[in-house]
């Protein structure tokens, strides 16, 4: 499988997807919006889901003509030229420019790493690039970020306002036109669901939708192809094949090696819930583990009795915490290092309940090996922050590692163990001999399943639960559970065992 990236040119959104300044211009919205609201009857304050549904992404006046509207409220339009003071829909959108300012000149411009990662494969590789943004401080800002020179085109809210182009799609258009690319051609990357939206009116190759804020449902639903919440990981991209039509590339071992089965659980065997004690087994996935006489292991970022109580299949392998806990045929293994660090995860935990842990939508799993903070029901972008915040200080103070998985921050031993390397042990007490080295198949959804695909090497095919257009490291993809349930199915009518 070739791993060139198959667009011509990238067009980057610049809030919020490479440069950090979508909290600027929140908080200038906000000190703006606040005060007129003030002055109003029952009128609550403006808040992160306001501004993320009416003005987020969208040149300046439209969106306060966007969230007066959406409360019911109206001003003049007023001139461009208004004073920042009139309340006009102009004068309004000028004090909230000067407040920009301000902060912009207090605190400067930082950006996104992944971004700019991915900016610079992006070039090496040949891509053409541009910078859109519905800003008209756009160029300022990417100057004192550098960033001017590191693309082909860069269209801003005042280059916008020159052509009379009409906002998004149009300015992506004009990118598009300037870098000499047809739009089916083009990546977008857009984090707010009115950039994505445009990008699919625009009719773009593939518009991925940036999700910092945890925003990936309401990306999806503007209508998103990919989601990501790195976008260095959207440079390696690929469109990988699905398992279940490549059956014959899957029965390769039969006849000549053992074959052995290894599984994710969350998303993989189970269904995603919204609460993690939700997360159940089919009765139709048990009984086809059940079914196979080769070796099958179960991998999870579980507590290794919690996964075992949920799958409840005897006779297979159970390898709990991401590895760190593993049992199974008679064999156990733990780390002492992994053991020495759950102090450090009890601090952690007592941090997280004390910082976190009445948050609304929060839940905090303690497992043996490692806390998980779980986000999923979390609803205001400022919980999520300050969840963030405080696993940024206890991995400070407590020396843990942090993962991110799906809607759930992570703290576990900072030590060279993963789930490949689990992976590598569980090959190891494998009962086959060296001459006939077993044909693993391995399934997984979740970022820590990289590690596993990348061990997995020559030892068999990885197969990613989620989109074919991915930056998995896997060979192949199901899309679901149900898929995954159905080549198991297959696997387990070819499985001769030893
Ligand atoms: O390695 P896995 O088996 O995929 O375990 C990874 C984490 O899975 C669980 O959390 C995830 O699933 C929950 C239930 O569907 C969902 O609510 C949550 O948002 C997901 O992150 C589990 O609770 C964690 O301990 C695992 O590390």
């Amino acid at each position: 499988m070739t791993r060139t990236h198959p667009f011509q040119a990238a067009i980057f959104d610049m809030d919020g997807v490479l440069t950090r300044t979508a909290d600027l211009h929140m908080q200038a919205w906000k000190q703006v919006f606040d005060d007129y609201l003030s002055s109003e009857s029952n009128q609550h304050p403006f808040s992160r889901a306001d501004y993320l549904a009416h003005v987020d992404g969208k040149p300046r006046y439209r969106g306060v003509e966007d969230f007066l509207h959406s409360r019911r409220l109206m001003l003049p339009y007023g001139q461009p030229s208004d004073a920042a003071d009139r309340d006009t829909v102009c004068g309004l959108g000028n004090r909230k420019n000067a407040r920009f300012l301000e902060l912009l000149e207090k605190k400067g411009v930082a950006v996104f790493e992944d971004a700019v990662a991915a900016l610079k494969r992006w070039r090496r590789g040949g891509m053409t690039l541009a910078i859109i943004t519905a800003s008209r401080n756009g160029q300022r800002i990417l100057e004192e970020a550098g960033l001017m020179d590191a693309v082909d085109v860069v269209i801003d809210g005042t280059v916008a306002a020159e052509q009379e182009l009409a906002g998004k799609p149009e300015i992506m258009l004009e990118a598009a036109r300037r870098l000499e690319v047809q739009p089916a051609d083009v990546v977008i990357l857009e984090d707010a669901t009115a950039g994505v939206r445009a990008g699919r009116e625009g009719e773009f190759g593939l518009v991925v939708g940036v999700s910092r804020n945890g925003n990936e449902q309401e990306l999806r639903e503007a209508g998103a192809h990919h989601i990501a919440a790195d976008v260095y990981a959207v440079s390696f991209l690929r469109q990988i094949p699905n398992a279940l039509d490549r059956m014959e590339d899957l029965s390769v071992w039969r006849g000549t090696r053992p074959l052995a089965v290894f599984l994710d659980f969350d998303g993989t065997l189970a269904e995603i819930t919204e609460e993690p004690g939700q997360a159940q087994l089919s009765a139709e996935a048990r009984s086809t583990l059940e079914r196979f006489s080769c070796p099958v292991a179960v991998v999870s970022g579980r507590d290794r009795e919690d996964l075992e109580s949920r799958v409840g299949v005897e006779g297979i392998y159970y390898a709990g915490n991401h590895g760190f806990d593993i049992a199974g045929n008679g064999h156990r293994h733990t780390l002492p290092e992994a053991d020495d660090a759950v102090k450090s995860v009890d601090h952690a935990e007592r941090m997280a309940r004390g910082q976190v842990g009445d948050l609304p939508g929060v839940i905090i799993e303690r497992k043996r090996y490692s806390l998980a903070i779980h986000y999923r029901k979390v609803k205001s972008g400022d919980v999520l922050e300050k969840v963030r915040e405080a696993v940024e200080d206890m991995r400070r103070e407590t020396g843990l590692r942090k993962r991110d998985g799906k809607k759930v921050l992570e703290l576990e031993p900072d030590v060279d163990w993963n789930k490949g390397r689990a992976l590598q042990w569980l090959i190891d007490v494998l009962p086959v001999s060296e001459e006939e080295p077993p044909f693993i198949v391995y399934m997984g959804d979740d970022v820590t399943d990289e590690d596993a695909f990348s061990a997995l090497r020559e030892a068999g095919p990885g197969i990613y639960v989620g989109d074919g257009l991915t930056s998995s490291l896997a060979d192949y993809h199901v899309r679901n559970p149900d898929e995954v349930l159905r080549l198991l199915r297959e696997l387990a009518d070819a499985d001769h065992g030893f």
